[in-house]
């Protein structure tokens, strides 16, 4: 399989696909008429560029090359999937999906970023309608993993198989409907809250910065963590869903919605909608909405990756799928004793950087540590063996902040054993940006009884592993920096 996609209309949608798949290592085929597309897709990826990769904590693969081409034949020729995000008319994505079946591979995938066709409707036609499925994106796509995918019924064959492999790799949430239906499900949600929207406005009940108010500083965070069925369980108490249900249900037979109704969208709504959001909005550019959109995206979805939860668990699944195979997912025994050892490659995320620009102080303490972690999975101190009430402490570290690093660049650390044996391992890890060191960590750590909370000996395994770097690490020229305590004269 070619790690080759088409993106056929590279507007908000096909220009986050672009993104999504350039940044996990695709080389991606444009197709879109507007002359202003290359330039609009630049400016997606710069966005792009600055926050996705540091959502997770291991590098992800080079950049893919984006290239533009003049016809869809062109575009899609080599691709194993084909994402359409052409404009929500279907007569539009019937002649696109007519030429796209013309040039591509019988193999490749054929995703629709449809928000609200069915996949029967976008296969009417169609020369192979099994290729043809829904694959609905969120916007940022670069950033939001959920894709709901739609194929029509009876058609859950090896291409949506292999979608769901696809879109997995690149670190995105495949919601695999089995049923079809307009707007599928996230749509329908959001159609439902929209409407209502509309009502409180057109009513004059509150205007569009009230609304998002009602979301940003309650509910939505909360859905952003637990969805709504959990959330609504937790709402019940002790006694949880039932209830909740219990309390809340003749709700439904009360004046608490507008839903079946649908207010008419008139010029003068238009008016008043737009009006109200630019005065809310109108001082950022789309772009710095954009950009604060992703800040916040990014800090919310690293948190919930702290927690192992929700969006944030997918993130380190797909950290231990980058790792697998790689040399940041080796074992003492396959690692060289005889050079510093490799233990970490990441990027720099946006919620390590601050008011100066650039990584702050606390992060490179966050790094070295995350290194040490790794360094320690190296000799068997994992997951399982700390379980098992073995573990190591830092005792002392000294950090020399040596030269500024911002969002987006990939940094790498290696790590010198300068003394292991018995209870004590002195670590020296070396932060670097290509050739320029950034800084370097200075760390005493004892083995330690989690039963005890006291200094223990480590297993033999660990000890040998340990020893094996130590010798093979006391060759090595004594580091630049090594002992230092802070060298300025008082
Ligand atoms: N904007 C959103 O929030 C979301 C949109 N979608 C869906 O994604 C699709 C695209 O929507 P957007 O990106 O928002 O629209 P858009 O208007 O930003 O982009 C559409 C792009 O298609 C290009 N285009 C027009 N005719 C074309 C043709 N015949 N062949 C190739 N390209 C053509 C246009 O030049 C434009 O760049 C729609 O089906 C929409 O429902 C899905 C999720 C979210
Ligand atoms: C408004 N919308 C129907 C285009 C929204 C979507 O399809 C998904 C999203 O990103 O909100």
């Amino acid at each position: 399989m070619s790690r080759t996609a088409a993106i056929i209309g590279g507007g908000v949608i096909g220009g986050g696909w672009a993104a999504r798949f350039a940044l996990n290592g695709w080389n991606v085929r444009v197709f879109d008429p507007d002359p202003q597309a290359e330039r609009k897709i630049g400016e997606v990826m710069a966005n792009a560029r600055r926050s996705l990769p540091g959502l997770t904590d291991t590098a992800l693969p080079d950049e893919g090359k984006i290239t533009f081409h003049d016809s869809i034949a062109e575009a899609v020729e080599g691709a194993s999937w084909v994402q359409e995000s052409v404009p929500e008319r279907l007569d539009i994505k019937h002649s696109t999906l007519g030429a796209v079946q013309q040039a591509c591979d019988p193999e490749a995938v054929i995703g629709s970023s449809t928000s609200g066709f069915k996949p029967s409707q976008l296969q009417e036609g169609a020369a192979r309608p099994a290729q043809i499925m829904v694959a609905h994106p969120f916007n940022p796509v670069y950033l939001l993993p959920l894709v709901e995918l739609v194929p029509a019924e009876g058609q859950d064959g090896p291409h949506v198989a292999r979608a769901k492999e696809i879109l997995e790799s690149l670190g995105m949430y495949p919601l695999h409907l089995k049923k079809e239906i307009d707007a599928h499900v996230a749509d329908r949600f959001l159609e439902a809250v929209w409407r209502e929207a509309l009502w409180l406005v057109k009513d004059g009940i509150a205007t569009t910065e009230e609304i998002d108010n009602a979301i940003r500083y309650g509910f939505g965070i909360r859905w952003a963590q637990m969805g709504l069925f959990e959330t609504y369980r937790v709402a019940g108490g002790e006694a949880g869903m039932k209830h909740f249900m219990a309390q809340f249900g003749p709700c439904l037979s009360w004046p608490w919605t507008k839903l079946m109704d649908v207010p008419e969208f008139t010029d003068e709504l238009v008016e008043l909608i737009a009006g109200q959001s630019d005065e809310q909005s109108g001082a950022h550019s789309i772009r710095e909405l954009e950009r604060i959109r992703d800040n916040n995206l990014v800090t919310m979805m690293r948190g919930l990756k702290a927690q192992d939860w929700g969006a944030g668990a997918l993130l380190n699944a797909q950290d231990k799928l980058i790792r697998k195979g790689t040399e940041m997912g080796a074992r003492a025994g396959d690692i060289a004793a005889d050079a510093p050892v490799l233990t970490a490659r990441r990027t720099v995320p946006l919620d390590w950087t601050d008011y100066n620009g650039h990584m702050t102080e606390s992060r490179y303490l966050h790094a070295f540590a995350d290194a040490t972690d790794r360094f320690m999975e190296i000799i068997g101190c994992d997951a399982e063996y700390i379980q098992s009430g073995g573990s190591y402490f830092t005792a002392e570290t000294h950090i020399r902040h040596l030269d500024e690093v911002h969002a987006g660049t990939k940094i790498e650390i290696t790590t010198q054993v300068i003394a292991g044996a018995g209870k004590k391992m002195h670590l020296w890890h070396e932060m670097r940006a290509g050739e320029r060191v950034l800084a370097t960590g200075e760390h005493f750590l004892l083995h330690v009884s989690l039963d005890t909370r006291k200094p223990s000996a480590p297993s033999a395994e660990i000890e040998a592993a340990l020893v094996r770097f130590a010798e093979g690490h006391a060759g090595l020229p004594t580091p630049d920096g090594l002992g230092r305590a802070i060298g300025a004269p008082r």
